[in-house]
């Protein structure tokens, strides 16, 4: 599937946003290794912290599926935002613990702008999972 398709999986799943307190609503569309698309959107809450991103509701969703960390092939990413959305750092931190680094992130806006980067260009000197390895052995 293309950059534009998966962006396009993106908006659809933004429909489903709740943003009561925001009202900005954020979708994403997460590229599984066989081809599904996993769709996530922001969901908020009055107390603001336990509000989820976009990014990570489709990441946990896809998890709770069954689907392996690392499995995955990119993710798309929209926001109304003037120029192509930017992940918050929480996000960038699920995202590098459960994809690979090169796996390719698109992100974009309503106006049709788009962008593309990596997991991996996104969190530079990340503390990802390989840093806990020595205290595992
Ligand atoms: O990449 C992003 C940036 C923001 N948000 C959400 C969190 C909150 O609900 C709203 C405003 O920050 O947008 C996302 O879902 N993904
Ligand atoms: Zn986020």
């Amino acid at each position: 599937m293309d950059s534009g398709l998966l962006l396009q999986e993106a908006i659809k799943a933004r429909m489903n946003a709740y943003t009561p307190y925001s009202h900005f609503g954020v979708g994403a569309a997460l590229l599984d290794k066989d081809g599904h698309v996993h769709h996530g959107c922001n969901v908020e809450n009055a107390a603001f912290g336990p509000t989820n991103c976009a990014e990570r509701t489709a990441l946990f969703r896809a998890v709770a599926d069954g689907h392996k960390a690392g499995s995955f092939q990119a993710i798309a990413v929209v926001g109304d935002t003037e120029g192509p959305i930017s992940p918050c750092g929480v996000c960038r931190q699920v995202l590098l613990e459960l994809c690979s680094p090169d796996m390719k992130v698109i992100l974009g806006n309503l106006k049709g702008d788009m962008t593309e980067t990596t997991v991996g260009e996104l969190l530079p000197g990340a503390f990802g999972p390989s840093d806990l390895a020595s205290a595992n052995k």
